[in-house]
């Protein structure tokens, strides 16, 4: 930004000194401090001063300098009104915001500038436009409130959804939450502490979150305005019908999150039908690092595919696809629901035996250009919905019908489903009877509700198509009632309508006609029917164009009942969609159904990695080679050794892979499955400099491994591959025995760990609940083999120069490392001294006068309250030696 460039404060300072037009867009830009705003002039939309400088840079468009106000040049840039969508598109993705202030007045009338008024907000967490929105993905936007004692409140919604979401959580989960959410944007309290914000700063940069973070005011953070909003936008008596009423720090956040998407929508959210809360407790962990390493829904490149979501994604509707994503990043701990989605599949696939095609196929055609009821739906209740969006809706609750009427499903989750799809009856019939075949884009145009719906439109319209045969058929029985024959009824824009008669004929002019305009050889007359015609034919268009917004507003009040059936509808299709997708894939794929079982286990019988998998197929590469798993309480650590380039990680990635599908309700690439309870899945894989966070590969690698040994319970899976490569090779063996006896000896949790330190396989020897296994591979001459076979037993060796082979390193750089090699293992066979890795360490020492310490120790400065932190802070004083 110019440092010339004067703010609009420095501007509205002086605002009486403006033009008029610059004080009408320095007042609507005073409500919009932190807003992009768009000016519409003419064809354009523009930007000023500051604005304007942002938006030349943002978008890449002409700064120009246009006259004076207030003896300031005044800076501007402009875009196209007919290529508003697409400028908006880009700066929504940069996690701008954009308010755009339309012309509302009448052009003719006004003196001075035409009223304006900023009719829609647009922000990244806000979006309502089909054209903006991704069909795949939500877009969300989350309150977090920082309550007391290091409590975080936490509402979030997705305005194109009837559902309002609470949690609270510590600070310490926050960013784990951030993860999980996702949210397109973030708003937080502007009275927050620096520490608080400094925070949220930094769970964004570590990549917790990418959005925008936008600070509102504090007073919107109110817990008891947030219940009363929740009620309201519900209006329900009670939050306890959705266990939401003892949540004082997320109603604060939710205050603040309903004020501000009604503040971007510019009116009440009507559609907010229902609140979730959420527990951590409730659902399977899936820390950022997990979701990034398992590349669920990104790839480790940050791509949307190959990925697990890219691969299961088959769904018909955009609705099917953001469900999916939803149950695949949130599964649950409780497995009622996936039994059931697991029950529903199976009735999806149907029996092969029996003749016609399968259910979920022949569902799936049903479901094929369904229309994106649940965002339509959203946007009826905004009152956003255009004509088209509601003839889609139309057509789409037909199919439901159809649906709902076919659906006699014995399966009670299907039933249930089939049940749903029932649409409101008046619904689909006024939308049939109201909506035109082929309606306009837009109301303006007119032309978008259905004939035969309302009378007065019908006859407005009729006057329009009519006219013609009116005005032969009075000129027919005028010429026969004067017996002028040339007689001719006509229009012209100046005159309107007339009835023209030579001069010759001016004697048998009948004395009802009135003289309108007189021509050299003619005379234009009007008569009282052809006035009464003429008035009513000119304000027929524009009546007729009046009569279809209001008849649309009707229509959309009328509709307003419905949403939320319309919105159990939405749920319901998306549903079927997503079960309909299980089945095809579960036999496309060759998946089949996992069981759960009460004790701790999991067993997988011919397990696969399924995005490798698909890729070896995809590139003729050769079948994947199944592996089976067995974990159980007795048998809870796989110590995994074996080649470069083996399959260690696909093998541990393919594990985690089928207990969240299995936990989602999904069939799972294996021949058999039985899982016991999963409450975590943690990975440790692979490291990437964080750069921006300024930690260092190693130093990643120890806060991801701390962090997983703090987090995983004897129901967690954990995964480690090749911890402790980071540093020097006795650091990193000594470090990675330390972790894998704590995981195994402490945590107890299930652990795949894969390692090229060879003196790990030793574990086992003393670990009666750890096993060694290895990746096989054949050595065939100086090359090598991998057969990707999970085998009994420590790797003999680990391949590194082989590998190195294969990668193409020089023939010097492979000679001078086998000999290289052959030293250091005759050196480390001589001084070969048994360290016993495994040996329990002497109790650490307590260091002496750490009574300061000790207490400190037991201090978190997070959870005192100022009375209490004055007294820990005497308590230390007492306790430090004299000085
Ligand atoms: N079970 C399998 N069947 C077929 N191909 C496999 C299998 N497992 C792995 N592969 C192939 O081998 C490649 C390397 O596998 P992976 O990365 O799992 O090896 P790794 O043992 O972890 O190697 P490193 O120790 O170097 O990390 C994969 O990209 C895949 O193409």
């Amino acid at each position: 930004m110019s440092p010339e460039t004067p703010t609009s404060e420095d501007l509205l300072r002086d605002l009486e000194s403006h033009t008029p037009m610059m004080q009408q867009y320095l007042q609507l830009k005073a409500q919009y401090p932190d807003t992009l705003l768009l000016y519409r002039m003419g064809d354009f939309y523009e930007v000023f001063w500051q604005d304007a400088e942002k938006a030349s840079r943002m978008l890449d468009i002409t700064l120009t300098q246009r006259g004076q106000s207030a003896g300031q040049p005044v800076l501007m840039a402009g875009v196209p009104f007919h290529a508003l969508e697409s400028y908006l598109g880009r700066l929504i993705k940069m996690g701008e915001s954009v308010a755009i202030a339309e012309q509302v007045g009448d052009v003719a009338t006004a003196k001075g500038p035409v009223e304006r008024k900023v009719v829609r907000v647009v922000t990244p967490g806000t979006l309502t436009d089909s054209e903006l929105l991704s069909d795949k993905s939500e877009s969300l936007l989350l309150a977090v409130h920082q309550g007391k004692r290091a409590r975080c409140g936490l509402a979030w919604l997705s305005v194109t959804q009837g559902r309002v979401f609470l949690a609270e959580c510590t600070l310490e989960e926050l960013g784990g939450w951030l993860a999980r959410i996702a949210p397109s944007e973030l708003l937080y309290s502007g009275g927050a502490t620096q520490r608080f914000e400094q925070q949220l700063q930094q769970l964004r940069q570590g990549g917790a979150c990418t959005c925008p973070l936008a600070p509102r005011p504090d007073w919107q953070f109110d817990s008891a305005l947030g219940e009363r909003k929740l009620l309201e936008a519900t209006g329900a008596a009670t939050l306890q019908a959705w266990g939401a009423q003892d949540l004082a720090q997320a109603h604060a956040a939710a205050a603040a999150l309903l004020h501000y998407a009604e503040h971007t929508q510019g009116r009440q959210l009507t559609h907010i039908h229902s609140i979730q809360v959420q527990r951590g407790s409730e659902l399977i962990d899936l820390p950022a690092s997990t979701r990034r390493n398992l590349e669920l829904v990104k790839t480790l490149r940050g791509e949307d595919a190959p990925t697990l979501f890219s691969l299961l994604d088959t769904c018909m509707t955009g609705m099917g696809s953001r469900l999916l994503k939803t149950w695949l990043l949130e599964p649950r701990r409780e497995r009622t629901e996936a039994s059931a989605r697991l029950a529903a599949t199976q009735a999806l696939r149907g029996d092969a035996a029996s003749p016609g095609p399968a259910p979920w196929s022949w569902l799936r055609e049903q479901l094929k250009g369904v229309s994106d009821v649940e965002r339509i739906t959203a946007r009826t209740a905004l009152r956003q919905v255009r004509p088209r969006e509601l003839l889609a809706l139309a057509r789409t609750l037909q199919k439901a019908e159809l649906l709902a009427q076919s659906g006699q499903a014995p399966e009670p989750y299907l039933a249930q489903i089939f049940n749903q799809l029932q649409p409101p009856p008046e619904c689909a019939l006024l939308l049939q009877r109201a909506i035109a075949e082929e309606p306009a884009a837009l109301v303006r145009d007119g032309g978008v509700i259905a004939a035969g719906f309302d009378a007065e439109l019908d006859e407005l319209r009729a006057i329009q198509s009519n006219c013609d045969a009116f005005l032969l058929d009075l000129e027919t029985r005028e010429k026969a009632r004067t017996g002028i024959p040339n007689l001719r009824v006509q229009f012209n824009k100046v005159h309107g309508f007339y009835i023209e008669v030579t001069s010759s004929h001016a004697d048998k002019v009948p004395d009802d006609y009135r003289r309108r305009q007189t021509l050299k050889n003619a005379e234009r007359f009007i008569t009282p029917e052809l006035k009464a015609f003429e008035d009513k034919a000119l304000s027929a268009q524009e009546r007729a164009l009046a009569r279809e917004k209001w008849l649309y507003e009707q229509i959309l009040d009328q509709l307003q009942p419905h949403v939320p059936a319309l919105t159990r509808l939405a749920h319901a299709l998306a549903a079927l969609d997503v079960l309909c997708t299980f089945a095809e894939r579960s036999l496309t794929l060759g998946w089949c159904a996992p069981q759960f079982a009460p004790e701790p286990c999991i067993e997988i019988e011919a397990g696969r990695h399924p995005v490798v998998e698909a890729r070896l197929a995809e590139t003729s590469s050769g079948a994947f080679i199944a592996n089976h798993t067995r974990l159980h309480a007795n048998q809870r650590m796989q110590i995994i050794t074996g080649p470069n380039m083996g399959g260690k990680s696909t093998y541990m990635r393919q594990v985690a892979l089928i207990v969240l599908l299995a936990s989602i309700g999904s069939h799972v690439p294996a021949a058999r499955c039985r899982l016991g309870p999963i409450d975590a899945i943690h990975t440790r894989i692979g490291a990437a400099d964080d750069l921006a966070n300024a930690q260092s590969t190693f130093m990643l690698e120890m806060v991801e491994a701390a962090q997983i040994l703090h987090a995983a319970t004897p129901h967690s899976l954990v995964l480690m591959d090749e911890i402790g490569r980071g540093t020097s090779t006795f650091d990193g063996l000594a470090l990675a025995s330390g972790i894998a006896t704590h995981l195994h000896d402490k945590t107890r949790a299930f652990t795949l760990f894969a390692t090229h330190y060879f003196e790990l396989t030793e574990l086992p020897a003393t670990a009666r609940h750890a096993v060694n296994m290895h990746v096989s591979a054949v050595e065939n001459g100086a090359d090598i083999v991998f057969l990707h076979e999970i085998q009994a037993g420590p790797a003999s060796r680990s391949y590194g120069l082989q590998v190195a082979k294969l990668a193409g390193m020089p023939a010097a750089v492979l000679h001078h490392a086998r000999h290289a090699l052959a030293a250091l293992e005759e050196r480390a066979a001589e001084d070969a001294q048994q360290v016993d890795l495994f040996a329990p360490p002497p109790a650490p020492e307590m260091a002496m006068g750490s009574a300061v310490e000790a207490a400190l120790a037991q201090i978190n400065p997070d959870q005192l309250s100022p009375r209490e932190a004055l007294d820990a802070l005497y308590q230390l004083k007492r306790l430090a030696p004299a000085a």
